[in-house]
């Protein structure tokens, strides 16, 4: 396993970011994305970075990563300052921006991790032994030799987590990894991530507008607005705080009177004469699976399925019961 460094993954203290755009046919104005903002995040932390949009998340992430200078305050990602020591900092850290690739569009995915593979001086062993992990992990076998503008996007997805995690980065950042996904890419992608982690115990910080992927991964949540640090704390204290909950979808082997009296749970509606039916239940209090096993006692369940609350949704909550 490797030694991961004690120094926080990341560690940024007033850090601001202005910028001056172009306002009416002659005037600028200046736009604060990132307003003294002070976090610090732990080596072997889970952190979900979320908000709504324009909020300031991407621009955070490329100051971590050196793309972006700030204008004041200061940034630490993995010890390193990482404007002045980028190439020491692409060492330890992976980035995978779901908009953007860093892949060779003409190129097949085995041919960018040749070229990745020598940009960060692997030995033949270790590139060898870390692509084959990886293109067992992400199931990528099947298409390693199709080159990137032809593959899909849950593929390409696939592709582009490999790339970042190739040289086996202390940190990795992904700025909405599952947008676009279907519900199965997004399954496994983030079965993956569950899985890095718990090998190599790697820092993951992630920024999206999906709650499944802040559930499934995340310890740790920080909400920002406006380029503030609105929240901080763990997913089942933000759903506390806004009263954001999941939801139970059961259909049912027979038409059956409304779920009433499940425990942790209330019933928001039935369709098809009781066939379908959806129960809200609040993560801090259950679990799916709970109120799954008390539905099954009462009735026979043929399938399911469960809606996260959206991100968005969860953020208005937080500046509506904040009086904003
Ligand atoms: N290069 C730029 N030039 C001018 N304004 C910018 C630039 N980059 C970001 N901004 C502005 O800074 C603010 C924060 O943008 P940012 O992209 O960081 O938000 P975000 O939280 O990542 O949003 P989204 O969820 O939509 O990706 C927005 O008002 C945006 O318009």
């Amino acid at each position: 396993m490797r030694t991961t460094t004690t120094a926080p993954a990341v560690q940024v203290s007033q850090l601001t970011r202005t910028f001056r755009v172009r306002s009416g046919v002659l005037g600028r104005r200046e736009v604060t994305a990132v307003d003294d903002l002070t976090l610090t995040i732990e080596a072997g932390e889970s952190v979900g970075y979320i908000g709504a949009n324009g909020a300031g998340k991407s621009t955070t992430i490329k100051m971590l990563a050196g793309i972006l200078v700030p204008t004041s305050g200061t940034v630490r990602t993995c010890g390193l300052e990482p404007v002045a020591q980028r190439k020491a900092l692409a060492r330890r850290m992976g980035v995978v921006f779901g908009q953007r690739s860093q892949l060779w569009w003409d190129l097949p995915l085995a041919e960018s991790y040749r070229i990745l593979a020598a940009v960060h001086g692997l030995s033949a062993a270790r590139e060898q032994e870390r692509t084959a992990e990886l293109v067992e992990r992400l199931e990528l076998g099947a298409f390693l030799a199709t080159p990137v503008r032809q593959l899909s996007l849950g593929q390409r997805m696939r592709g582009e987590v490999a790339a970042a995690l190739l040289h086996s980065p202390a940190l990795l950042v992904l700025d909405e990894p599952t947008i676009g996904l279907d519900v199965l890419s997004k399954q496994r992608l983030r079965e993956f991530l569950l899985a890095e982690r718990a090998a190599h115990g790697t820092t993951l910080l992630l920024t999206t507008h999906d709650m499944g992927d802040v559930s499934r991964l995340c310890e740790r949540v920080l909400l920002v607005d406006h380029g503030r640090l609105a929240y901080d704390g763990s997913l089942a204290g933000l759903s506390r705080e806004v009263g954001a909950r999941r939801v139970l979808v059961v259909d049912l082997a027979a038409p059956t009177p409304d779920l009433v009296e499940v425990p942790h749970a209330e019933h928001l509606g039935s369709e098809g004469g009781g066939l379908r039916q959806r129960l809200a239940f609040d993560d801090a209090a259950t679990t799916a699976a709970a109120v799954l096993a008390a539905v099954s006692e009462r009735v026979q369940v043929r399938d399911l399925s469960v809606e996260e609350p959206d991100v968005e949704d969860v953020v208005r909550r937080v500046y509506q019961s904040r009086g904003r």
